[in-house]
């Protein structure tokens, strides 16, 4: 295709109906907003874009494990130093885990660094009689109950584009600058072992890296690679004026790239295979994702094959699963089934968060651990069953104590939920869950890993 069409292509999703789109009151500022976009400097770069594409490929063929975490919604307020740290310590602490456990590289995605929108069950919310337009997300409106708070202003773009770079910078400082040390990393994970009830548990596997640690430092391979790590970043490519702003055209190749973030994916709310999303991501040459639902038929999964990773490369499209604990096992098999016979090879990863969602007795959203244990452990029997690979999971998560998901090590409960509920949207696991969590699925990969050889 030449340059001119692959760009009419890029911008074909505007004939097409977008959901999930806000009504932003004010066009012409929209118009302004997205012409300062266009030229801004991209926020990531193709050739990053190419090397997540590369380890994802290794991960849908069954040579890595992706971690994929963060906010349900970020938002500007938690574009903090102190909060960000949290987050990627809990993320790196997570992957030491799992590498042991899985024995192949962990690939590490943050849903950071550009997860500010949302989509939403209804347009609007009411509050003691009062209804105003439901938040969706930092980047659109405030999560404040007030009509000035939920009108959505387009100015919020700039401020998106400007805490994503603020996040990128820190992140990148600290992946490349020692923080992430793995013997640092695991010291961190030794304290959490050491000093919960929860974490005991996981005393015997915690000794194990330590020794594998100490047998490598003997052997004299103790090299910079382990002071540096690979952290790439990924969220939900909702706004489509906001993603097509910063759409870059890469000099080398003249592909076009989504710069907002490394990985963008679809949500199960927008993925219509005839919308404005599906159309938009076509155009676009970085890795990418589709959230699946419980009930997504075999053949949508070959149509998005289909649409998004036409020449079938490994690591261009990944299903991310979320089913719910109680559907996945039911499910899963057909897609997989049918995705494997007709030749698919994206990667298959488990999201045990969004289908696991439950209102509490005082209103808030929350899920259960064992719930979200449950649906990972479910999407591994499936694919063990089928031979197939457990690509990774992607979940929901903070580096700081909050109280919004009940159960795991802590044993939080329904009535906790007030003492530290802080989310914007959806309920995350804290930092103590999320460790527990990859402990947990450490477990399973070794497990499966055991009945494979
Ligand atoms: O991830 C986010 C939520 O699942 C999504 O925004 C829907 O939430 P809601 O049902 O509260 O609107
Ligand atoms: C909205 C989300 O998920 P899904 O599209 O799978 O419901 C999300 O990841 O926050
Ligand atoms: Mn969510």
């Amino acid at each position: 295709m030449t340059n001119a069409a692959v760009e009419g292509a890029v911008d074909r999703w505007r004939s097409l109906p977008a959901a999930q789109q806000p009504e932003w009151p004010d066009e012409n500022r929209l118009r302004e907003v997205t012409a300062r976009l266009a030229a801004a400097p991209p926020l990531v770069f193709a050739e990053e874009c190419d090397r997540l594409r590369e380890r994802l490929g290794a991960v849908a063929r069954g040579e890595a494990f992706l971690l994929h975490g963060g906010d349900c919604a970020e938002t500007f307020d938690g574009v903090s130093a102190a909060a960000i740290e949290a987050k990627l310590r809990t993320l790196l602490q997570m992957a030491v885990v799992l590498t042991y456990a899985a024995a192949v590289p962990v690939v590490k995605i943050g849903r950071m660094a550009g997860q500010f929108a949302k989509p939403r069950s209804s347009p609007t919310e009411t509050r003691d009689g009062l209804t105003l337009p439901v938040y969706r997300g930092d980047a659109v409106n405030d999560v404040a109950f007030t009509p000035a708070g939920r009108r959505p202003d387009p100015g919020r773009l700039l401020r998106t584009y400007d805490a994503s770079a603020n996040t990128l910078n820190l992140v990148r400082a600290l992946t490349q600058g020692g923080y992430a040390d793995l013997h640092q990393v695991h010291a961190w994970n030794r304290g959490f072992v050491g000093s919960s009830p929860a974490g005991r548990r996981y005393e015997a596997l915690a000794d194990e890296i330590e020794r594998s640690l100490l047998f490598m430092r003997a052997c004299g391979a103790d090299p910079a690679g382990l002071r540096a790590t690979e952290f790439f970043a990924g969220h939900e490519g909702l706004l489509l004026d906001y993603e097509s702003a910063l759409v870059r055209t890469d000099p080398r190749t003249g592909r076009r790239y989504a710069t907002s973030g490394h990985l963008l994916w679809i949500g199960e709310r927008t993925r219509a295979l005839d919308g404005a999303h599906v159309e938009f991501f076509a155009g676009i040459h970085n890795p990418v994702a589709v959230k699946i639902g419980p009930d997504t038929e075999p053949d949508e999964i070959l149509a998005y094959a289909r649409r998004l990773d036409p020449r079938g490369e490994p690591g261009r499209l990944s299903f991310v699963v979320r089913m719910g604990a109680d559907r996945v096992r039911d499910r899963l098999p057909a897609l997989v089934e049918k995705a494997t016979a007709d030749g698919v090879r994206a990667a298959w990863v488990c999201d045990p968060m969004h289908g696991n969602t439950f209102t509490a007795p005082d209103g808030r959203k929350t899920r259960r651990f064992d719930d979200i244990l449950d649906e990972v452990c479910g999407f591994f029997e499936v694919h063990r069953a089928l031979g197939t690979h457990p690509g990774g999971i992607h979940v929901e998560l903070t580096g700081s104590d909050v109280t919004e998901c009940v159960g795991g090590g802590s044993e939080l409960g329904l009535h906790d939920l007030p003492l530290r509920y802080e989310t914007a949207c959806d309920p995350r696991l804290n930092h103590g869950q999320s460790l527990d969590l990859a402990f947990r699925t450490a477990e399973l990969l070794r497990t499966s890993r055991g009945s494979a050889g």
